[in-house]
């Protein structure tokens, strides 16, 4: 049986299965075994060399953003318009087929905006172009989520699904909770509030899925067991995603204040160039990035070129 296979069934029976405090423990032991699974997933196929053929490119500029949609969202048209790099767009889907890069110059710096092909539910298992697309994403900064406001509301949803199923984690902070393994000692479990979602027992559980035998687990928040074997796995990528609603030019007044009002949301039709220096500007924003101009002793500063600083971090506590 294949690893898709595995995972499939191992979620047609959590499916299956009750959700009470009685199953609680084997559904913890499910969810870490189809962790486990995905992870062999991601692993390069043997003898590749990462990215794959049209999807290696360069790292330039202060900063990198993927745009990731479904196909025929827009994204090529997009990018043509924030960064003058022409990006064939066309009304059939799968119309971009590699990573085409362009140069965002905004506040004085250079941010590179990577166009990529569409995804589809079933990237994270590798259909259409999902896998390298996801591969391009984890090396941004942080990611638009391209979406078709006259589509499904439940894109976004599927979307995000699919980036997390490959480790990644849109808009939200690493789990507080201390982890480390030992060489010997046994487990020791602590926690310095009271834990509503995981107790010993399911900790214990988990870690033994994992074979880890010795180690200190500190919990410093209410964590969850999947925030639990997101630390264990310990290869999740925490990443800022806007969420950009397209086209808006084809649905009601009504219906695009309520997308606007979607959290992390920007809503912009590129056919009519609305309100593409909002989403330059929340795109700025979510980089974090800083200016620095540096003043040679004696001189004046120089306003041209600054040195660009990132302060995007997480604080823990
Ligand atoms: N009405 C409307 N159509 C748009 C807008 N932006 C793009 N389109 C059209 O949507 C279609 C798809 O655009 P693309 O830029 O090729 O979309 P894509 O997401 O790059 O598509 P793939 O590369 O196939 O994944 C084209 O026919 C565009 O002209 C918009 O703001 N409004
Ligand atoms: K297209
Ligand atoms: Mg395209």
């Amino acid at each position: 049986m294949g690893i898709i296979e595995k995972i499939k069934e191992i979620e047609a029976e959590m499916a299956r299965t009750q959700k009470n405090k009685a199953t609680e423990y084997h559904l913890g032991q499910l969810k870490a075994k189809i962790a486990k699974l995905r992870t062999q997933l991601l692993e390069p196929p043997k003898g590749s060399s990462g990215a794959g053929e049209g999807f290696e490119v360069t790292k330039f500029g202060h900063g990198r953003v993927a745009l990731i949609g479904f196909p025929s969202v827009g994204k090529s048209t997009l990018l043509t318009l924030l960064t003058g790099t022409h990006s064939e767009a066309a009304s059939y889907e799968f119309t971009t087929l590699t990573c085409i890069p362009g140069i965002i110059h905004y506040n004085d710096t250079k941010i590179q905006l990577l166009d990529l092909p569409g995804i589809i539910e079933g990237a994270s298992e590798g259909k259409g172009r999902g896998r390298q697309v996801i591969a391009v994403s984890k090396s941004s900064d942080i990611v638009l989520m391209v979406l078709d406001a006259s589509k499904s509301e439940g894109h976004r949803q599927i979307l995000t699904k699919e980036l997390e199923a490959v480790g990644l984690r849109l808009n939200k902070r690493p789990p507080q909770i201390y982890f480390k393994k030992k060489k010997t000692g046994g487990i020791s479990f602590n926690s310095t509030l009271p834990l509503t979602h995981v107790d010993e027992k399911l900790c214990y559980q988990i870690l033994h899925e994992y074979k880890i035998h010795n180690a200190e687990v500190l919990f410093r928040e209410d964590a969850t067991v999947d925030d639990l074997i997101d630390v264990i796995e310990g290869n999740r990528k925490y990443m800022k995603c806007v969420y950009v609603y397209n086209k808006i030019d084809v649905i009601g007044i009504d219906d695009v204040d309520k997308l606007a009002r979607q959290p992390n949301s920007v809503v912009i039709s590129c056919n009519l160039k609305l309100n593409l220096d909002r989403l330059l500007a929340r795109m700025w924003e979510e980089m974090g990035l800083v200016r620095v101009y540096t003043k040679p002793q004696g001189q004046q500063p120089d306003f041209t070129e600054p040195v660009v600083l990132s302060v995007v971090c997480y604080i823990s506590f």
